[in-house]
This record gives C-alpha cells, sequence and structure tokens, in this order.
C-alpha cells in the first residue's frame, strides 16, 4: 500500500537511539525490501549510553532537505517512548514529526498534520507493529483539505516570523 512518488517509492530517513537500535535493522531491510530508499542516520553501533536528539536532529534536517529540493522524503525516528525523538525532529525548521501509537494516530498525522516524520517507541510496540504503523503512515497522503492546510500554514509563520494571527500581544 505505497502511494508517493514514483511506483509508491520515497527517500525516508531513519534515525534512532540504543532503545532502538536492533529494530532499526529490521526497519531498514523493510523499507528497502518495500522498494524504498533509505537512509540511516544511526546510530551505527550499539552504545546503550547514546543520545538520541543528534541522531534525529540530522535525519529530520535531511527530511526538510530532500522535500525543499522537489525530492519526496519522510523520515522514521525512534526510541523507548518516540517522545524524545519526536521533540528533537521538531527542532528542525519545516519539521512536522507526530508520535503514532495506533493505526489512526498514523492515519491522521499524515491527513490532518501532514506530518513529514514519525516518532514512535520502540519499546512501545513489537516489531510486527511498529512496522504497520510506519508503513500505513509512509502510504496515507496527505489529501490537502483546507482547514488542516490552513493550520499548518499558521504553524510555518509561527516557526519562521514567531508572529502567528490570532495569537493575544
Ligand atoms: O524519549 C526518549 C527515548 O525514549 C529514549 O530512547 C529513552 O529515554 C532512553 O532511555 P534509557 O537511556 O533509559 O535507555
Amino acid at each position: 500500500m505505497r502511494v508517493h512518488g514514483e511506483g509508491g517509492a520515497v527517500r525516508i530517513h531513519v534515525a534512532t537511539d540504543h532503545a532502538g537500535f536492533e529494530y532499526s535493522k529490521t526497519l531498514v531491510a523493510h523499507l528497502q525490501a518495500a522498494g524504498h530508499e533509505v537512509l540511516d542516520h544511526g546510530p551505527t553501533a550499539y552504545d546503550g549510553d547514546d543520545d538520541y536528539p543528534s541522531f534525529c536532529i540530522a535525519a529530520a534536517q535531511a527530511v526538510v532537505a530532500d522535500q525543499r529540493a522537489g525530492v519526496e522524503a519522510l523520515g522514521v525516528v525512534f526510541g523507548g517512548s518516540g517522545n524524545g525523538e519526536q521533540i528533537a525532529a521538531n527542532k528542525v525548521e519545516g519539521v512536522r514529526a507526530a508520535l503514532v501509537w495506533n493505526v489512526p494516530t498514523a492515519e491522521l498525522a499524515r491527513e490532518h498534520n501532514d506530518a513529514n516524520v514519525i516518532a514512535i517507541g520502540a519499546r512501545q510496540h513489537d516489531e510486527a507493529e511498529m512496522l504497520a504503523l510506519i508503513d500505513r503512515f509512509i502510504a496515507t497522503p496527505f489529501p490537502g483539505v483546507e482547514r488542516h492546510a490552513r493550520r499548518i500554514a499558521q504553524l510555518a509563520e509561527y516557526e519562521t516570523t514567531g508572529r502567528i494571527a490570532g495569537l493575544l500581544d
């Protein structure tokens, strides 16, 4: 069920930390088997004391750089909970990272938020469920419904200018 890009293939930027390291190998192989181009932003080796921010920010930066260059790309960041990974990714201008924990939140992240990064907790799901949620996120298009596009534009306005219509002085 792939809908993005030519033949459904998308460039996927992946990042994790020690909590998701083992799972990352399964995920990369799964996404490649589905025809996606996968770039793994680390970690490259297991270190039980490593820190997720730099890996996740690197992946998030790559998603934005690709999208701004016209390349269809999405990001997948995951750790123990997905919370820190989502927070890290959302520090990058242009990123809308959504924490996904079931099928509806995977679909809504794309349909309502045009999320370009999925964050997910590797300690919260088994491998099959993780793959299903990530697949669903990737396969779901943003339909461009006006009210959702309007709200996304408001977030971008605040992100780039520090101002937003409707904010009380
Ligand atoms: O939000 C952060 C992530 O869930 C991390 O993967 C988690 O905090 C790592 O925890 P620990 O260092 O206890 O393995």
